[in-house]
């Protein structure tokens, strides 16, 4: 690896609180949602979202259940402006839903914000400065006073413009670049500022502590929420939000663990779109919750749909391993993966109880509008299970499990050839080639059937070497009268070891299948299928299908 300079990085402190309670917590209730999708996420795109994509998020947002939405930033562009007036001119913000707008501390960026709000029923004007050491001075060339001031003016053109307008403000305030800043600061300037808005039990603050940087281990995070929950004057009246991105891979743990450290809030997005990295994703954490048995308050019942619309309108992929979301996350292509979700899945049909302990499966794919039919898929790493599985949901097939290693090897063979994934088709076809398409050196022609008190009698013909051969036998059963038939010519000597059959298809086109292992002296265990209308002549189809597959 490439030096890097003694120095160049340092570690993150630790945050002095030995008395620390968040470990010893557990989430019991989901936290106040906000999605700043259509701002964080908006800010970060290649291409920025029009207002037709805009208004497609939002909806969606809507049919999430989203109560909070950041829309944007309206004072920063046209398009950010009109989006807004959009959503008011057009009636388009529900009653129960809280717009959210951001904006810095100058004077002209709130006076267009407080234009663009015309109208809105009920808002947070989301007031915004950094305070960490590095911006404070390289970017602001400010001291900490003189960053409280900075503030302190926004809070105060947000008061003066909130009392001209017709309709109910809150405030929520961000020492942006929270993990960049010294706790005691952060401290200072947030209690500040809610008391210059006079914060009151009717008149509360939002405190958003954005981990704007992702800059150390989640503990750290959920040490700092604890720290500032002990630190906030008010704090009965101070909401405090999450605001975490995604620098070190870590939101989604370093978000949880500030809702144990006593965070209420949380501002994120879907499939994390967002700044760099991206911001928490809220679906996962959401997702997290429901296997937890804690409602969530957010419908992800449908995330084919969420995925749909985000990338529509973000025009980014979704990785497939994407907790939840991906479309690999509920398939398994190894062996005793598929043959654990297959048992695991049976299992759960059969009992009562809903607890759901199917092995590898943390969720009900149906929980989410994902189906069972994906979640097998067959490539190199995949054992008999799975393909039985996939013969079984796609074709029908209810493979005896003796006969499942035979069909798993034909397979396998298939897959290791490729080199690649095999489509149900291909594995139906390795199943027809290896049972119904094989050489023939004797094959069934017709049979006719009695039953004389408890005695079946046969009179069966079938082509032996080229030639047509007609012979009558008896036995216990049709198959057994059969077999005794075909043993006064057939010079190979057989028995039948098991037999199974089902029928397959629906009413108007079902067919019966059956299954027959036949052992010789020469061969230990072979397996033939039959499928005709008549179960009998599927079970001599299945005893022909065998002959031909142990003595051709
Ligand atoms: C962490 C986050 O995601 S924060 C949100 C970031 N989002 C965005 O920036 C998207 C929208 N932003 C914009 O369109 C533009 O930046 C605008 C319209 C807001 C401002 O545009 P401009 O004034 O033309 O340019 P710019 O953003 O570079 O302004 C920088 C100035 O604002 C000051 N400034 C930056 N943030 C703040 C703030 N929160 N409060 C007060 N002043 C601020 C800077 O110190 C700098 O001052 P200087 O000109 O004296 O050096
Ligand atoms: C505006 C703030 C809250 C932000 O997006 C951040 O700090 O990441
Ligand atoms: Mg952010």
């Amino acid at each position: 690896m490439k030096h890097i300079p003694n120095g160049k990085y340092k570690p993150y402190p630790k945050i002095d609180l030995p008395d620390r309670t968040w470990p010893d917590n557990t989430i019991t209730k989901a936290p106040r949602w906000c999605s700043v999708d259509l701002r964080d996420g908006n800010q970060a795109l290649i291409n920025p979202m029009d207002m037709n994509k805009k208004l497609e998020l939002f909806a969606l947002l809507l049919k999430l259940g989203f109560k909070e939405i950041e829309v944007g930033f309206p004072s920063a562009s046209k398009i950010e402006h009109d989006f807004l007036r959009k959503l008011v001119d057009d009636n388009l913000i529900p009653d129960d839903v809280t717009v959210q707008v951001l904006v810095q501390a100058r004077e002209h960026l709130i006076a267009k914000t407080f234009k663009a709000l015309r109208g809105v029923k009920k808002a947070t004007v989301h007031l915004y400065n950094s305070t960490s050491i590095a911006q404070r001075k390289i970017v602001f060339s400010k001291t900490q006073e003189e960053i409280i001031q900075l503030a302190l003016d926004g809070v105060d053109l947000v008061k003066k413009y909130e009392a001209d307008h017709d309709g109910k403000i809150f405030l929520e305030y961000s020492p942006e670049s929270f993990t960049g800043t010294e706790l005691e600061f952060a401290a200072r300037i947030s209690n500040e500022v809610t008391a210059r808005w006079g914060i009151a039990d009717d008149r509360q603050v939002i405190i958003n502590l954005p981990a704007t940087v992702e800059m150390a281990t989640p503990n750290i995070y959920a040490d700092q929420v604890e720290w500032m929950s002990r630190h906030l004057d008010n704090r009965k009246n101070v909401i405090i939000s999450t605001h975490t991105h995604n620098d070190r891979g870590t939101s989604i743990a370093a978000t949880e663990l500030a809702l144990l450290a006593g965070a209420d809030r949380v501002e994120g997005t879907l499939l994390s779109n967002g700044e760099r990295t991206g911001n928490v994703d809220i679906i996962t954490l959401a997702l997290n919750m429901t296997t937890q048995g804690i409602e969530s308050g957010l419908d992800f019942s449908d995330v084919n749909e969420v995925v749909e619309v985000v990338e529509k309108v973000t025009e980014l992929p979704t990785h497939p391993r994407h907790p939840y979301v991906g479309e690999l996350v509920y398939t398994a292509f190894s062996g005793s993966h598929q043959d654990a979700i297959n048992k695991g899945l049976a299992y759960q049909q059969a009992k009562e109880d809903p607890f759901w302990e199917v092995p590898y499966l943390p969720i009900d794919p149906a929980d989410v509008g994902r189906t069972y039919e994906s979640i097998i898929r067959i490539n190199s790493q995949s054992g008999k299970g799975g393909v039985a599985y996939i013969l079984e949901k796609n074709y029908g097939y209810q493979l005896p499990k003796a006969m499942h290693p035979e069909i798993g090897r034909a397979v396998q063979a298939l897959s290791d050839e490729k080199g690649r994934e095999l489509e149900p088709e291909e594995i139906l076809q390795v199943f027809k080639d290896t049972y119904f398409n094989i050489n023939e050196h004797i094959s069934f022609k017709d049979v006719s059937l009695t039953s004389d008190n408890g005695t079946s009698k046969c009179v069966l013909t079938y082509s032996y070497n080229g030639k047509e051969v007609t012979s009558e036998g008896e036995g216990n059963g049709p198959i057994d009268a059969c077999k005794n038939a075909l043993m006064k010519e057939y010079n190979h000597d057989f028995t039948i070891k098991s037999y199974s059959e089902h029928s397959c298809g629906d009413k108007s086109t079902a067919k019966a299948v059956a299954y027959i292992e036949i052992q010789s002296k020469e061969v230990l265990s072979c397996f033939g299928v039959g499928a005709d209308n008549d179960i009998t002549v599927a079970s001599i189809k299945a005893m022909f299908c065998a002959l031909n597959r142990a003595f051709s």
